[in-house]
């Protein structure tokens, strides 16, 4: 795989996957507006590098509520990657260990998060959770998720109902094969597995209720509006993932980067301190990461990129989407004269029009 670019490994997915699960994974909510816009933003965006700073060779590390990471570049959380792969998560988790970065293990996962971590000792990983309903379940799933050493809990704030997805529709993509389940909705060992419910009523107060139940760092995962980005913070939100579900959820929402810096500016106290700002949706090359950086965010996250690695090749599939993302982060900030993250400012991004 190696000369490989990521519209190759989504190639080689494609040709693998079923074509409802190849769909379910590339597809967006409605006419995919917003699907579409969050690659085409970062195409709107150029970077205009600082020359001459003896910069070296750059350090591309990150450390995020107190967990380091090599690169900028995180596994958003995605469910089902047993439809990509029989190693499912195991795998992904794996290339996430080697990589050294954080995965975010999606609760719709198909395998259970104990065995996530079981399977890559040595991984980074943060659970995201869908609230349920039942609060006692709720507070099962995080106790399970803290005693598999996951080190923050990521909760999905955009989904108080399901996006209309017509590729689902049109392909009949109900259900997962019999042989895959969301394993963390079981019901205790070997028990039924619960179905994943999308929540109306979750409100602030639940994330109120959640800040009491757990120790862990809580991201909240969905913002595009400021006032919510206040708003979680206000409710004990350790960091914000600005995200629009990859363009899956409310269909015509703003991109995630061009969200980015009024809600980097809003979260930012009047004594420069500040919460974490991640971003995902859209992030396709070590370019996208540096302007995201530049723009304020701590970390990017990358979802359907690493389905295409693991769907395409498993876990050396993984590893090389990652691979991929760090040699460019890390050519990219070189030519931008950049020693470190840190030294990615706002100036070093301009609007443009992108080239017919
Ligand atoms: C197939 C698929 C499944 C997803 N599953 C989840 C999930 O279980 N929980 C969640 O919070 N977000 C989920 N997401 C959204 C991702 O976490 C992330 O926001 C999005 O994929 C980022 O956009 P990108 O795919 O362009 O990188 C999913 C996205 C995809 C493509
Ligand atoms: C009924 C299971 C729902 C899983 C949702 C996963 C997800 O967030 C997605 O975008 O798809």
């Amino acid at each position: 795989m190696s000369g490989w670019r990521l519209c190759d490994y989504e190639a080689a997915a494609r040709e693998r996957l079923a074509p409802a699960h190849y769909d379910y994974f590339a597809g967006g909510a409605g006419e995919e507006i917003t699907l579409r816009a969050n690659v085409a933003a970062f195409d709107r965006l150029a970077l205009v590098p600082r020359v001459l700073r003896g910069a070296g060779r750059p350090e591309t590390g990150v450390t995020l509520l107190g967990c380091r990471a090599s690169m900028p570049v995180l596994i958003a959380p995605t469910a089902f990657h047993r439809l990509a792969d029989p190693q499912g998560e195991r795998a992904t988790a794996r290339a996430a260990a080697a990589a050294e970065t954080i995965m975010i293990v999606s609760m719709a996962a198909t395998v259970a998060v104990e065995e996530v971590g079981a399977a890559a000792p040595g991984a980074t990983l943060w659970f995201q959770l869908y609230v349920q309903p039942d609060l006692a379940f709720t507070e099962r799933i995080v106790r399970r998720a803290e005693s598999a050493g996951c080190r923050a809990l990521v909760v999905t704030a955009d989904s108080p109902v399901m996006g209309v997805r017509r590729r689902d529709i049109r392909n009949r993509f109900l259900d997962l094969p019999a042989h895959l389940h969301c394993e963390n909705l079981r019901d205790g060992p070997g028990g039924p597995v619960r179905p994943i419910a999308m929540w109306p009523e979750l409100s602030w107060e639940h994330l109120a209720v959640l800040r009491r139940m757990t120790d862990l760092p809580i991201v909240v995962k969905g913002v595009t509006h400021p006032a919510d980005a206040r708003l979680a913070i206000e409710h004990g939100a350790a960091a914000i993932m600005v995200s629009n579900h990859g363009g899956r959820q409310l269909d015509g929402v703003p991109t995630a980067i061009d969200l980015l810096p009024e809600i980097v500016a809003e979260v930012a106290g009047p004594d420069g301190s500040t919460v974490p700002v991640l971003v995902d949706g859209g992030v396709r090359r070590g370019t996208d990461v540096v302007k995201a950086l530049a723009l304020g965010a701590a970390a990017v996250a990358v979802g359907r990129p690493v389905l295409w690695g693991l769907a395409a090749g498993g876990e050396p599939g993984v590893a090389g989407v990652l691979g991929l993302l760090r040699a460019e982060v890390e050519q990219a900030m070189t030519l931008c004269g950049c020693a470190g993250v840190g030294d990615l400012t706002p100036d070093m991004v301009r609007s443009v029009v992108p080239p017919c």
